[in-house]
Formats: structure tokens, C-alpha cells, sequence
């Protein structure tokens, strides 16, 4: 018997410490975590390829023979993978690229004054690894959610990589963007791999893609590891939290939780309501749709993180939020939209009852790989830009240089830097010879 356990707390009854574990995200098993993690990226750096079979074998109780998906079974994939699928990934594939193909920005070109240029331009970051997570399941949307916008971006150095073994549906959904390299790893040992190389496999520059706790955590250490390595975001385990008021469907709300829940072990799922027989509607719903829910074990387990917290109003709900800093943000109000201004951390927000979460992991055409564990704070949900570098460019005409000199010389001798002083004050001496 699955039984959701009434997690009801009032804000105001909460001891000083609940509410700050509540809003800093604290996770108790962070330590044990990093500890595994670390073993895991050292043994590949050491050992390469051997320790990648031994923790595949282990983790994913799979013997691998070779890394790389042959292009024989890339192509193969259309064969096997069902019509409706292609129609549906079709749509999400569209809808994903014209979000993400407005999100390009423009160079910059400018002449700050006469002689004295000044642009911005755009490159692609080369050589990138894309993580898709599956380990509970194969997350066949979050290929788009990577795979377009690297394209859009421009990378042309593109490996992608997901736990064996990995489904047609996968393989099919990278073909239909344009991915040809296709790893069979997951965990921290694909993390490693990517990071630092190995025989057969090359070491990239940047690290993208959401993950359990130890794919999070082993793209953290890989960036401290390796110099010169970057990762999108910390992407860990899925959250959502809502805010209702007395207007909204509990079965909805029931429904938008479990939603999330369902996706991890180690989910977090919240409401804040100020309404208190709303929360015990919810309850109730959880309760009925959880029976006929297949990942039961995941939900109960997720719920233990999870809380319904009876606020004392509406503005005390959105300021626990804005402490929290959600993944996902659903505002199931009356007049939703209303309440975006007051909005100030959120990873992507959906606005009132006809906006499941679900429908943003999908086919909304927005992002679905968004920062976790409070990074809402500073991070923003993947786009584009993550993709690619903007490059500064200068350039002075002689002439222009002779506008500059004095001050550059005031301010090189104000920070003691002589050298920077010479570097201009050569050129003006060779000139004024001449
Ligand atoms: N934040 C986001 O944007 C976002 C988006 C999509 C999915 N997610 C999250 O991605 C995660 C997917 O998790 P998953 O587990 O299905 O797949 P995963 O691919 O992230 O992880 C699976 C791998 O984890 C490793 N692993 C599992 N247990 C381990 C252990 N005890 N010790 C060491 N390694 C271990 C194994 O190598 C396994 O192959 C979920 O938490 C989901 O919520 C987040
Ligand atoms: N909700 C997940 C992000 O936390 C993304 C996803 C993919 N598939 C289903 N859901
Ligand atoms: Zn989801």
C-alpha cells in the first residue's frame, strides 16, 4: 500500500532551521556522494577505458564491447521506432527549434569615436559532450532539448552520450538531428570519460546535460578537475513547486506534483498555498492518482523531500519561492500572469491550470534541461548562448592611437604598470620620427 503521507506544514509554526533547509536545498547525503563521485572520475582518469566497462558492468549490469553506437544501427533506428513517435518528436523538434532559433543573438559592431572600433563576435564552442540521462528511464526529449541548440549554436564537434543500452527511440531522435557520435555510457564514468579522454575516447571542452545526483555532482568535480573544462549548469534531480490559490484544481495540482516526483528518488516537490482546505484537497488527490501511477516507489521516496506548506498570503508564498529558487515554477492563480513581475528566481515558469509542467518537458518549445538545487538564484535554463563564446574586437587607427596615449599612459602609471605605459608610448615615438 503507497500511501502519501500528510506533509502539511504551516510557515509560521516552522522552526528557523526547517525553513532555512527548506530554502538553501540541503541535501544530507552530499558528502557520501562526492566521495563516490571522486573515486569514480579518478579510477577513469587512471585507468581509462578498462574502468569504463568495469563501472558500465557494474551500474548498468551491461558488458560493452565497443563505446560508439555503429552508424549502422544510427540508421537502422528510423526502421524501428513506431509513426506516431516520428509525428510526435516531429512537433517537439519544430517547436523547439523556433523557440531556440530566436534566441541567436547579434554581433556588435560600433565605432566607439572616429578611428576606434569595437565589435562583439560570435563563435561556437567546439568540441562539446551532450549527457542524456537514463538510467530510471531513457529521457528521449532532453536529445532536443541539446542537440538543437548546439546545432543552432553552430558546434560541429558534437558526442553525445547516454546509459546502455540505449533505446531506438534515442538513437532516432539524435539522427533527426544531426548527431552521429553517440556513446554508450552514463554516470559519473561517462562524466569522466568526457572530461578527461581515454584511448578511444576524445576529452571535450564543455560538458552539457541534466543527470541524477551523481551525474550533477560529477560534472561539478570534472570542472574543478581539468582546467580549461566548462559545464552548462548543475542540472540535478527534477522540482517543481506551486503556488495556488483558492481558485485552482487540486486535481491538477495532485497531478503536476506527481509529475515531477515520479522522476527520481531524490525529486523535490512543494505547494504553497495560503489556503489550508486546498492543501488537503491536494493530499486527497495525491493519494487517489498515486494508486494508479506505475513509479510508485520513486514518488513515495521523493515525497519524503517534499512538503505542502499553508502560508499566511499570497506575497509570503512568492517570497518562500524566490528563496528557494525552483526548477519549475507553476502559478496555478487566477490571473497568473499578473504575478510574473514578482517573480525573481525561477529555472521556467508556467503560468496558470492549462500549463502542465509536462507539456515544457516536451513540446512547449522552451528548454526543459534548467539548474536545480536552489542555482535558479544565478543560473538560467539552457539556451542558445550556452553553445557558444562572445569574442571582443578591437582596432585603432594610428591617428586614433595619438587620441588615446595620454590617457592610457595617466592610467597604466596609476596601477604602477610601465610596461603597459611603453606598449603605447613606442608607437608614439616611432610615429612622431617618421
Ligand atoms: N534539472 C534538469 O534539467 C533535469 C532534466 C531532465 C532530467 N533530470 C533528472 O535527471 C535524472 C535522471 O536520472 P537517472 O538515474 O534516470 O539517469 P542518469 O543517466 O542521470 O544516471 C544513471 C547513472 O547513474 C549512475 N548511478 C546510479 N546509481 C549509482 C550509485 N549508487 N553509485 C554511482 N553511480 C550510480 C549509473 O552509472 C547510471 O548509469 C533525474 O534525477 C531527473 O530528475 C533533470
Ligand atoms: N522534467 C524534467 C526536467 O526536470 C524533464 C523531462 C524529460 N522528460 C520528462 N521530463
Ligand atoms: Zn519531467
Amino acid at each position: 500500500m503507497y500511501k502519501i503521507s500528510k506533509n502539511i506544514f504551516n510557515w509560521d509554526n516552522m522552526s528557523i532551521i526547517e525553513k532555512i533547509n527548506i530554502i538553501t536545498s540541503v541535501n544530507n547525503k552530499k558528502c557520501e556522494i562526492q566521495n563516490k563521485v571522486f573515486k569514480i572520475l579518478k579510477d577513469v582518469e587512471k585507468h581509462g577505458d578498462v574502468a569504463l566497462k568495469k563501472y558500465t558492468l557494474k551500474f548498468d549490469k551491461i558488458k560493452l564491447n565497443d563505446f560508439f553506437v555503429s552508424r549502422k544501427r544510427l540508421k537502422k533506428s528510423s526502421l524501428l521506432v513506431k509513426n506516431d513517435f516520428k509525428k510526435a518528436i516531429l512537433m517537439s523538434f519544430n517547436n523547439i527549434q523556433k523557440f531556440h532559433k530566436l534566441q541567436k543573438i547579434k554581433d556588435i559592431d560600433v565605432n566607439i569615436s572616429s578611428g576606434i572600433r569595437c565589435q562583439r563576435i560570435t563563435t561556437p564552442i567546439d568540441s562539446i559532450g551532450l549527457y542524456i540521462p537514463g538510467g530510471i528511464t531513457p529521457l528521449i526529449s532532453t536529445v532536443l532539448m541539446l542537440s538543437i541548440p548546439a546545432k543552432i549554436a553552430g558546434c560541429s564537434n558534437i558526442v553525445l552520450c547516454s546509459p546502455p543500452p540505449i533505446k531506438n527511440e534515442m538513437l532516432y531522435a539524435a539522427k533527426i538531428c544531426g548527431i552521429k557520435k553517440i556513446l554508450q555510457l552514463g554516470g559519473a564514468q561517462a562524466i569522466a570519460a568526457l572530461a578527461f579522454g581515454t584511448n578511444t575516447i576524445h576529452k571535450v571542452n564543455k560538458i552539457f546535460g541534466p543527470g541524477n545526483a551523481f551525474v550533477t555532482e560529477a560534472k561539478i568535480q570534472a570542472r574543478e578537475l581539468v582546467s580549461g573544462l566548462s559545464i552548462d549548469m548543475p542540472a540535478g534531480p527534477s522540482e517543481v513547486l506551486i503556488i495556488a490559490d483558492e481558485f485552482s484544481n487540486p486535481e491538477f495540482i495532485a497531478a503536476d506534483l506527481l509529475a515531477q516526483a515520479e522522476h527520481d528518488y531524490n525529486s523535490q516537490v512543494m505547494l504553497l498555498t495560503s489556503h489550508k482546505n486546498l492543501a488537503y484537497d491536494v493530499l486527497f488527490y495525491l493519494n487517489k492518482q498515486i494508486k494508479n501511477l506505475s513509479r510508485k516507489e520513486y514518488i513515495i521516496s521523493s515525497w519524503k523531500n517534499s512538503k505542502i506548506i499553508v502560508t499566511s498570503s499570497l506575497e509570503e508564498s512568492f517570497n518562500i519561492s524566490n528563496q528557494y529558487a525552483p526548477e519549475h515554477l507553476i502559478l496555478h492563480l487566477q490571473n497568473a500572469r499578473k504575478y510574473l513581475s514578482q517573480i525573481k528566481n525561477a529555472g521556467s515558469i508556467f503560468i496558470g491550470s492549462w500549463t502542465p509542467e509536462s507539456a515544457g518537458d516536451y513540446i512547449t518549445g522552451t528548454n526543459h534541461v534548467l539548474p536545480t538545487y536552489g542555482y535558479a538564484k544565478t543560473y538560467s535554463g539552457l539556451s542558445v548562448l550556452d553553445f557558444q563564446k562572445l569574442i571582443t574586437v578591437q582596432e585603432i587607427s594610428k591617428i586614433s592611437l595619438k587620441d588615446l596615449a595620454n590617457n592610457i599612459s595617466i592610467l597604466s602609471k596609476a596601477e604602477g604598470l610601465d610596461a603597459h605605459d611603453y606598449a603605447v608610448s613606442v608607437r608614439m615615438n616611432s610615429w612622431k620620427f617618421k
